[in-house]
C-alpha cells in the first residue's frame, strides 16, 4: 500500500490594524524603550496572511500597501515564522503571501499584524496547538504591538506595550481614518517626543479611569472626550500637515480625533455608521488626506479563515 500522507492545506489568516485610543509614554528606559500605559483597540482593516509548506522561505506581498513592504529576511512575518519554526523543531519553510490592506508606516501596526498572523497560521499549518499566551508570549519578541494582535478585541498594554490585560468594552465604536501617502518611523517620533520633552521630568504613565469608565459607557461621546496620544505633539512636529488634517475632520462633524500611534494616520471617532460615511465624503473631497478608510472596533485578533471564505 501507498502511503496516505498528503501535504498540508495553505492556511489563511485575517489580522486587524490597530488604534491606541489612550497613548501615555513615559521617559525612555536604558535599553531605549519607553514605558507606556496604553489602550489598544483591533479594527476591521484587515491584511490576511497565507501560508503554504514550500521548498525554501519566501514572502510575496500584494494588495493596496504593497509597495515599501520588504520581501527579504526583515519581513515580520517571514521572521514570525522562522522563529516559531525554531522555537518548535520545525524544519519545513513556508512560502508566505501577505494580502495587504493595511497602510505601511501608518501607526495602525501593519507589519505587526502580520506578525501576529504568520505565528497563527503556522500553528495551524503545523497543528502546534499553542495557546493563545503561548502565542503572545514568541510574539514578543518579535516587537511591541505584535501581541495584541493575537487577540485583539480592546486592552491595555504595559511594559513597553506588550504586556496585555483585557478591557471591558460595551458596543461597537465606529472610527473613520485619514491616511497620508508618507510614513513615518516609529523610532523617529519617539526621539521626537523625548527631544520636545527636553530636561522636563516624566512620571511612570498609569492608565486612567475615565478611559475605562468611558468604553464601558459604549457611549461615544464619552470615549471621544478621553481620547489621549502624548506622541501626538511629536508626530505634528514632523509632521505640521496633519494638525490641519486633524482640525479639519473636527470640524467636519467628528466627535474626537486623534493620531494613530506613532502617526501619521489620523483616526477620527464618529457617533454612527452614516456619520461615518459623512466624514469620509467630506474629507475625501476636502482633498487633506491622501486616502480615506471607514472601519469599526473592537475585533477578534487574527484568526484562521475557513477555506470557503479565502479570495
Ligand atoms: C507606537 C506604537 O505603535 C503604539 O502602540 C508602538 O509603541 C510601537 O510598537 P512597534 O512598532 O511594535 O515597536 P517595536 O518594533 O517594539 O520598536 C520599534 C522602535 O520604537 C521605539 N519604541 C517602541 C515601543 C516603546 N514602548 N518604546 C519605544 O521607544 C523604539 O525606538 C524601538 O526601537
Ligand atoms: N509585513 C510587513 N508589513 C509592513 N511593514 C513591514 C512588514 N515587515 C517589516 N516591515 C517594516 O516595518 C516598517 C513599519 O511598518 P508598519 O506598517 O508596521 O508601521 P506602523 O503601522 O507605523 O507600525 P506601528 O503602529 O506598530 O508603529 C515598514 O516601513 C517596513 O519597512
Amino acid at each position: 500500500m501507498t502511503s496516505a500522507w498528503t501535504e498540508p492545506a495553505p492556511v489563511t489568516v485575517r489580522v486587524p490594524a490597530k488604534v491606541n485610543l489612550e497613548l501615555l509614554v513615559g521617559p525612555p528606559r536604558e535599553d531605549g524603550y519607553h514605558p507606556l500605559a496604553t489602550v489598544y483597540q483591533a479594527v476591521g482593516i484587515y491584511d490576511d496572511v497565507t501560508v503554504t509548506p514550500a521548498a525554501e522561505w519566501s514572502v510575496a506581498v500584494d494588495g493596496p500597501y504593497a509597495d515599501g513592504v520588504p520581501t527579504d529576511e526583515t519581513n515580520l512575518a517571514l521572521r514570525a515564522a522562522r522563529l516559531l519554526a525554531g522555537e518548535n523543531g520545525i524544519e519545513e519553510p513556508v512560502a508566505l503571501a501577505i494580502r495587504k490592506e493595511i497602510p505601511v508606516a501608518g501607526g495602525m501596526a501593519g507589519g505587526s499584524a502580520d506578525g501576529a498572523g504568520a505565528l497563527v497560521a503556522c500553528d495551524a499549518l503545523w497543528d502546534l496547538g499553542l495557546h493563545k499566551e503561548e502565542l503572545e508570549e514568541i510574539a514578543r519578541e518579535l516587537g511591541s504591538d505584535v501581541p495584541f494582535l493575537v487577540g485583539g478585541g480592546t486592552a491595555m498594554g504595559s511594559g513597553r506595550g506588550e504586556l496585555l490585560a483585557p478591557v471591558l468594552t460595551h458596543g461597537v465604536f465606529h472610527w473613520v481614518f485619514a491616511l497620508s501617502d508618507l510614513g513615518l518611523s516609529t523610532p523617529a517620533v519617539y526621539a521626537e517626543c523625548d527631544r520636545l520633552r527636553g530636561d522636563v521630568p516624566v512620571g511612570m504613565p498609569a492608565a486612567k479611569p475615565a478611559m475605562m469608565s468611558a468604553l464601558r459607557s459604549g457611549d461615544p461621546h464619552a470615549l471621544a472626550a478621553v481620547l489621549e496620544n502624548d506622541l501626538q505633539e511629536a508626530a505634528f512636529s514632523l509632521r505640521p500637515d496633519l494638525a490641519e488634517v486633524l482640525s479639519g475632520g473636527l470640524g467636519m462633524g467628528a466627535l474626537g480625533g486623534i493620531v494613530s500611534g506613532s502617526g501619521p494616520t489620523i483616526a477620527f471617532l464618529v457617533e454612527d455608521k452614516e456619520a461615518g460615511i459623512d466624514l469620509a465624503v467630506s474629507l475625501t473631497a476636502s482633498g487633506l488626506a491622501a486616502d480615506v478608510r471607514r472601519a469599526s472596533g473592537p475585533v477578534h485578533g487574527a484568526h484562521v479563515l475557513p477555506a470557503a471564505r479565502v479570495h
